[in-house]
């Protein structure tokens, strides 16, 4: 049933020639797939062309304008990478497609008449290619899958599901996919996405969910087809709310940037957490332990309660001039105003606005009654801005920014003391506002003496985008896909939250691979911190990464990081491991890179941060070209990252070096170490000079 199938009957010459008849036919529907697209994508550019001709305005025109490069760019065609990856052959019991044949790909592509060459992977049709078993065959008699290489067609593989037959991860397809070895930047891996994955690429999109994954287990890849599907389904919708992904680090987000573009989608932003909270620059380093209390959920109480204490009582009525009336309004109704506005619980800028918009209903009135005529708009517009009441406004509800609370917050310590009592401790409090003696202790944030003139620290930034989500009403995604969120603080979490509040959510992660000081041990409080509380969580532990042997070496630290994951297994057994004590560091890698370049695909040597630059240097003596980790593919086949840049990255083989120095260097290295050694694809080198640590040995 595999490769070449083995039910025809006829001699094994016959049987090769009508397989051959069998290639060059779906060969021929490459080609004519191909041409069809090509003839698709002239239309799409000769409309573009002539776009602005045709529109009657210059919005309509650059609307049109976007929609058609955007239909340009949508059908690209990689020559690459194969326009149909698998074929449905329905039975003819079927009631919605009986008989059908379709060619499953990344978009659709039809011929001159309209008529279906290939069926986008997302269409409701292509579902069964990923879910029909032997048990249930969803109306289909064949699954075929194609082998490719390089764009070219090289082979199939079929499964005639109604005779019970079934591959499963038994396929040689997905298995030569899954030990292809990489160079460059992620694909996607829309020919082979597992059942498991496909209910999580397909879930609603009301529905927000939290992967749990151990390394390799198609986290990354299952958020990025979820956004390609949802976008698919709910493309107008989703235009206009927009899709963002966010990652931990650039260079993650330069590993990943090509997988959406290949499936058509050019739309969805990529982004860093510092690249949504960017309303200052970061120019200072907090202590851990200051950052550690900054990145608290309880910050968002006393940002709360800082901004309350902002609202104050009216001490006196207002009394306005005009012309040769006055006005005035006494303190009863200004008390009822203040005090009504408040229960509204809006953000504080509308309030700001409601309560100045009361005052001059009020003013109103009391006109209309005297003059027996609706003032105008240009006289509403004057009494809201009339000294007497903007006065008012500056007493009751002053106007504040989002960077002037939290200066405020930081350097008034009796204003945080009122709003930190009961939340944080003194000694808190005093580390907040730098006025902890300790040498080396206190805020890394620079006070100046305006918001302007301070230098914030990256958790001064969330802080302030907090301060910013109570003062406005932020902007939203109609979906966030998060990937590597078990590092994400309460308070990070809360800058997310507040950008998916009427969207859903994605949220790929694992326990064990938590390094930040906050990292999460539960999801569940994750999920409340991220506003979707009642999110499923779903287990993958399937692994399409790390070789098993590599996978058990990096597994026997999983005890000392007293998380409770579901263990992984490997689809992969092939790989080599090697573990090897040496004496000199620097040479042995020299030697060990050496040895690895022999082989395909990309190699890494990881280490401790501060050994970086001397194996870099090391390398280059030797003669040996090294790129950064965010340039993927782009330049010589090794690079060399610190071992905190790693996360979500995967290279063909990893030279991990002095394991001990890596743990060493942070308080939770254990978890770091695990991230490192579960990056190889095929083999993975261990050096060590220093004893390894303790659950390695
Ligand atoms: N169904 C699949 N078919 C083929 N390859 C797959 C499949 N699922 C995942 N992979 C491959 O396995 C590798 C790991 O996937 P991915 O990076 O998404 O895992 P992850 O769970 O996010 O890992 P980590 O936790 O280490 O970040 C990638 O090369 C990906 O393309």
């Amino acid at each position: 049933m595999s490769l070449h199938a083995q039910h025809l009957p006829h001699s094994p010459q016959h049987r090769r020639s009508s397989l051959d008849d069998e290639l060059a036919a779906e060969r021929a529907h490459l080609s004519d797939s191909r041409a069809a697209l090509a003839r698709m994508r002239e239309r799409a550019e000769a409309l573009f062309a002539t776009g602005d001709k045709v529109a009657g305005d210059a919005y309509t025109a650059e609307q049109l304008g976007r929609h058609l490069a955007r239909r340009v760019a949508e059908l690209a065609d990689d020559p690459r990478t194969p326009l149909f990856f698998g074929r449905l052959d329905f039975g003819h019991a079927d009631a919605d497609h009986a008989g059908r044949r379709y060619h499953v790909g990344r978009r659709h592509v039809t011929d001159e008449q309209g008529e279906p060459l290939v069926l986008d992977w997302r269409a409701p049709v292509s579902r069964s290619f990923y879910r029909a078993s032997a048990r249930d065959p969803q109306g289909l008699a064949v699954r075929r899958r194609f082998g490719f290489d390089n764009g070219g067609l090289t082979s199939f593989e079929d499964e005639h599901l109604d005779r019970g037959e079934e591959l499963g991860t038994a396929s040689r397809i997905l298995t030569a996919e899954i030990e292809r070895p990489r160079v460059g930047p992620m694909r996607d891996i829309v020919a082979t996405i597992q059942p498991e994955q496909d209910e999580l690429v397909r879930a609603d999109l009301a529905d927000s969910i939290c992967v749990q994954g151990a390394p390799g287990t198609g986290k990354t890849a299952v958020g990025l087809h979820r956004a390609a599907y949802l976008l698919y389904l709910h493309r107008e919708r989703l235009r206009r709310s927009k899709v963002l992904v966010v990652g931990p680090n650039r260079a993650f987000l330069a590993y990943i940037a090509a997988v959406l573009p290949a499936l058509g989608e050019v739309e969805v932003e990529q982004a860093v957490v510092e690249d949504l909270v960017d309303r200052v620059a970061v120019r200072a380093v907090d202590p851990p332990a200051v950052a550690v209390i900054k990145h608290d959920a309880r910050m968002a109480e006393v940002l709360r309660r800082a901004i309350e204490a902002y609202v104050g009582e009216p001490t006196e009525p207002i009394v306005v001039s005009d012309g040769s009336f006055r006005w005035r309004i006494g303190l009863e109704p200004l008390h009822r105003l203040v005090h009504e506005t408040r229960a509204e619980q809006l953000p504080y800028a509308l309030g700001r606005e409601r309560v100045r918009a009361r005052v001059v209903g009020l003013l109103q009135r009391q006109a209309e009654a005297r003059r027996a005529e609706s003032p105008s708009e240009a006289w509403l517009r004057r009494m809201g801005r009339v000294q007497p009441v903007a006065a008012f406004l500056d007493t009751v509800w002053p106007a504040l920014t989002p960077d002037g609370l939290v200066h405020a917050l930081l350097a008034d310590p009796d204003r945080l003391a009122a709003a930190a009592d009961g939340l944080l401790t003194p000694a808190e409090q005093a580390l907040l506002t730098g006025r902890d003696s300790a040498p080396g202790a206190g805020s890394g944030t620079k006070l100046g003496r305006t918001p302007k003139a301070t230098r914030w620290s990256a958790a001064d930034a969330v802080l302030i985008d907090e301060a910013a989500g109570l003062i406005e009403r932020p902007g939203g995604y109609g979906h966030v896909v998060v990937d590597e969120a078990q590092d994400l603080s309460a308070m990070q979490c809360r800058v997310i939250a507040r950008r998916s509040e009427h969207g859903s959510l994605t949220l790929l992660g694992d326990l064990a691979q938590a390094t930040a000081p906050w990292a999460a041990t539960d999801w569940r409080v994750t999920l409340r911190h991220l506003g979707k509380p009642d999110a499923t969580v779903v287990p993958l532990t399937v692994g399409f990464r790390v070789p098993a042997d590599v996978l058990a070496f990096a597994n026997r630290l999983l005890p000392a990081l007293a998380v409770d994951v579901p263990p992984a297994e490997s689809l992969r057994r092939d790989g080599v491991l090697e573990v090897r004590t040496v004496t000199d560091l620097s040479g042995a890698t020299v030697a060990e890179v050496g040895a690895a370049l022999a082989h395909e695909g990309s190699v890494a040597v990881i280490a401790a941060d501060d050994a970086v630059q001397r194996l870099r240097a090391a390398l280059t003596a030797a003669g040996i070209e090294t790129a950064t980790a965010d340039e993927p593919g782009s330049g010589p086949r090794v690079t060399v990252v610190p071992a905190t840049a790693v996360k979500g990255l995967e290279y063909d083989h990893v030279i991990v070096v002095e394991p001990a120095d890596i743990v060493a260097a942070e308080p939770r290295g254990l978890h770091r170490l695990y991230v490192v050694l579960t990056r190889a694809v095929s083999r993975l080198s261990v050096l060590h000079s220093a004893p390894l640590p303790a659950p390695l040995d």
